[in-house]
């Protein structure tokens, strides 16, 4: 009964697989016979038509004989067979599709909205993969080595604009004409010409500037500035005025007559699509059906094309119905419903614009000939246009499609010069924030504390009063002066020591009146800590000098100072108490030298000779500033360029330039050419800044220096393409940069020494990490003068350059697994 069903009905059977119709009798093997018998009867029948007939014998093939039929397949542009496409198992949005388009036609796809067009010509450009079946355009499977799609045999224009809005129409052109390897004349004529025919603004019009239908003309002029042999268009005539609408339509058929292009068009002026020599109509991921215009319109007495796609779609849906219940017939993957039959009718219905009234008013003449009156018009108007001459074009297309790796590189480089260039409050900032955060950062970072309060609990003072008395603030005086004198005042030694405190230049003495007080003034964060003076300091300190050995346990604790910090900030508490070990080994020296004792008796066994490398009053400072300048410099090409990847993503500029002939190696040396120089740029402004301000010498090679910093920048810029293609928008990369900065920081040592970090895994992972390493090769670069064959220097580059290699290997790999 399904059978019979579909024999009356032709159509239907092309959208169901041979599996398909072996299910529906599967017992009945003599009734698939019938069904495979009735597939070649069909394509007889179409022979014998009169219209479209030298169409129809390869369209209506049954796929299988048809790929086998190397002769046919020769005069096809375009052949898909038995493709299937799904994003999700249960629902494919290409199911079963086979579509011929021959060599020199215009072939009008048709469908409603989300039936699965743009998917279809997604995958014939080389834009998205297929799951099953096969695409060959000219003969090859599109993205294939030896195939020349994407390139410049093909011109696509997508149903997005896909423009860059800082470009002018001239240089959006002048881009597609390098990337196709247009001789740079003959891009100029063509501009010429197209800005005329397309009724363009002038060249130097920002595309920003201009309306959408503007926008979408400069688009469909991208996609004809190199006269390619194949052209496929996604909805290039909406929102056009119809007088523009035919003349595409006209210039269309001029390609198609003199220069043998073929053209993929898809439309939803469907009256439009009559001037096609086939049309092929899509419903839910399937081709109903591919034929000539008039051919349907006979066969299906109609006048409008419209009316032929309702009773086609209304077929397919009371079939579909039939499947679902009472026939038994598996339905190819997608559901149909009679709702959606009125929904999808409703969308059918005629459109009121002239172009459709035209072709209604001529409904009834069935000798209307289009290309004839659109050859006419054209004569006409050909005479007017100087610019182009079709006929003699052929050599200049083969001129093209010879563009080479480096003039697209170049391409790109120079659209991503001027982008960069028309936003210069963004450019500026690329420039100059690195600077600005180094500088700032250095200014605040690392550098010794001024005036940290400690508190001084001086029991040795008579009565209440905290502070040492006026006395003996003058006998402060006079202690200093004793050092020469050699008056020796062994008196009050701890308001000497407090006097002595206040000399360090990190720590402010603050006299405390009890320990209590001093509690309380830590608790609420008035000091870092305090120090106690024990009572009888200095006679227990005299008395220890006496007795040396045989000092009592009363004078050896008598004569020490205690500490209580506040540990909670560790790095503060350790300052100060480094600070006031200083003090107190710059006091005892005072005391020994006026009191005529050896000074040496009294120091710390400690001698610091000339530094290896630096200088004694070297700071945390000095060691934090490479590694601030290296993160910086990795992680802002890092941001630019994901941010500047994940625009042209979102713009589809980057896909149009693909289906162009531009390879992800290409995109992704651009990026690097123009961040490198943007790299270039940043270092000659950090280092004017800061080094000049700060007064940081290089001591190593000058050009080390700067290939350091420009591989770098490199490895930021392409940890900055990975996450450009991983993450889906701007937010996800900022999340990570605000992720990464911190992470490196403590990773490369700057915060804290990498030998208190545990082997693994953090250290291993340290180590791993692509700034670490180089920020000690930069460090023994800048502040040692290292060259790059020592050990300190060389595995940071190496690991850097690890780094980078692996991150252009795997966005190639994500940016190859995202193209589905
Ligand atoms: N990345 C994707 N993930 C999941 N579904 C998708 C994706 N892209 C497209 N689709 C779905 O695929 C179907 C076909 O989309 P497509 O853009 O090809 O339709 P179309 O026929 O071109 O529609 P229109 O005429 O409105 O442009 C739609 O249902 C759409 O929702």
């Amino acid at each position: 009964m399904a059978t019979d069903l579909l024999k009356s009905d032709p159509i239907l059977l092309r959208c169901i697989t041979k599996n398909e119709v072996n299910l529906l009798s599967p017992t009945n093997q003599s009734s698939v016979l019938e069904s495979n018998r009735f597939m070649q009867n069909n394509n007889v029948l179409s022979e014998t038509d009169k219209d479209g007939i030298s169409f129809r014998k390869d369209i209506i093939s049954p796929p299988s004989e048809q790929s086998n039929d190397s002769a046919a397949a020769e005069t096809l542009a375009v052949s898909v067979r038995n493709l299937y496409l799904a994003y999700e198992k249960s629902h494919p949005i290409i199911s079963n599709l086979n579509m011929s388009v021959r060599k020199g036609t215009v072939y009008g796809l048709l469908g409603s909205s989300g039936c699965g067009k743009t998917t279809l010509l997604n995958c014939m450009v080389g834009l998205k993969k297929w799951d099953l079946g096969e695409i060959l355009v000219f003969n090859k499977r599109p993205g294939a080595t030896s195939s020349e799609i994407p390139g410049a045999k093909l011109g696509y224009m997508p149903q997005d604009i896909a423009l860059y809005d800082q470009l002018s129409v001239k240089e959006m052109l002048q881009y597609y004409g390098q990337l196709y390897g247009m001789p740079e004349k003959e891009v100029g004529e063509q501009i010429t010409f197209l800005i005329e025919f397309l009724k363009l603004p002038s060249k130097s019009n920002l595309i920003k500037e201009l309306s959408g239908g503007q926008k979408r003309r400069v688009s469909l002029a991208l996609a004809l500035v190199h006269s390619p042999e194949l052209l496929i268009l996604d909805e290039p005539t909406v929102g056009l005025d119809p007088l523009l609408r035919e003349s595409i339509w006209e210039y269309l058929f001029k390609m198609v007559e003199i220069r043998k292009s073929t053209v993929i068009i898809t439309t939803h002026y469907i009256e439009e699509a009559r001037f096609s020599n086939v049309i092929g109509v899509m419903r839910k991921g399937c081709l109903l059906v591919e034929n000539s215009p008039d051919f349907l319109l006979k066969q299906f007495d109609c006048n409008l094309l419209e009316q032929v796609i309702l009773k086609l779609c209304q077929k397919a849906t009371s079939v579909a119905v039939g499947n679902d219940g009472k026939n038994g017939i598996p339905h190819s993957g997608y559901n149909t419903s009679s709702t959606s039959t009125i929904n999808y009718s409703k969308e059918l219905m005629p459109r009121d614009d002239p172009i459709n009234r035209k072709a209604k008013s001529s409904r009834s003449k069935t000798s209307y000939n289009v290309r004839e009156k659109f050859q006419e018009n054209w004569e006409l108007r050909s005479r007017r246009r100087t610019s182009i001459s079709m006929e003699d074009s052929d050599e200049k297309r083969k001129a093209i499609r010879s563009s080479t790796m480096f003039q697209r590189i170049q391409a790109l480089s120079t659209v991503m010069w001027l982008l960069l260039f028309r936003h210069p409050i963004f450019t500026s900032m690329t420039l100059f924030l690195p600077a600005i955060q180094i500088l700032l950062t250095v200014s605040v970072l690392g550098k010794d504390p001024n005036g940290m309060k400690i508190g001084v609990v001086n029991q040795e003072l008579p009565g209440q009063s905290p502070n040492c008395p006026y006395q003996l603030m003058e006998k402060k005086t006079e202690f200093l002066k004793g050092i020469q004198n050699k008056s020796c005042d062994m008196t009050q030694l701890g308001c000497h020591f407090m006097k002595e405190l206040n000399l360090v230049e990190s720590i402010e003495a603050v006299p405390i009146r009890s320990l209590e007080v001093a509690d309380q003034e830590v608790k609420n964060g008035n000091l870092w800590g305090y120090i106690i003076i024990p009572t009888n300091y200095s006679q227990n300190v005299v008395d220890f000098a006496v007795e040396q050995r045989f000092a009592r346990n009363e004078t050896l604790i008598g004569s020490r100072i205690s500490f209580k910090m506040d540990m909670s900030n560790y790095l503060g508490a350790a300052i100060a108490i480094r600070s006031t070990f200083e003090a107190y080994a710059s006091f005892m020296k005072t005391l020994a030298i006026s009191c005529g004792f050896d000074p040496n008796e009294f120091q710390l066994p400690f001698l610091f000779r000339e530094p290896v490398y630096g200088n004694n009053d070297a700071s945390y400072h000095d060691f934090v500033t490479p590694v601030i300048f290296i993160t910086v410099i990795f992680e802002m090409p890092m941001l630019v360029t994901s941010i500047l990847f994940i625009n042209d993503r979102k713009l589809g500029t980057l896909d149009r330039a693909r289906v162009a002939g531009l390879r992800f190696k290409e995109v992704m040396a651009s990026y690097m050419v123009t961040q490198g120089s943007i790299i270039i740029g940043q270092t000659i402004v950090c280092y004017a800044m800061v080094w000049t301000i700060y007064e940081f010498n290089v001591m190593g090679s000058m050009s080390l220096f700067f290939a350091v910093v420009l591989l770098c920048g490199v490895c930021g810029a392409s940890l900055g393409l990975l996450c450009g293609i991983f993450f889906r928008d701007e937010v996800g990369v900022l999340m990570f940069g605000a992720f990464l900065a911190p992470t490196l920081l403590c990773y490369e040592g700057a915060l804290w020494p990498l030998e208190a970090i545990p082997w693994i895994p953090w250290r291993a992972i340290s180590y791993a990490s692509p700034t670490t390493l180089l920020c000690a090769s930069f460090r023994s670069i800048v502040s040692r003068g290292l060259g790059l064959t020592h050990s300190l220097v060389w595995p940071g580059i190496a690991v850097m350059s690890a780094h980078t290699v692996l991150y252009w290997v795997l966005s190639t790999l994500l940016f190859i697994g995202k193209s589905k």
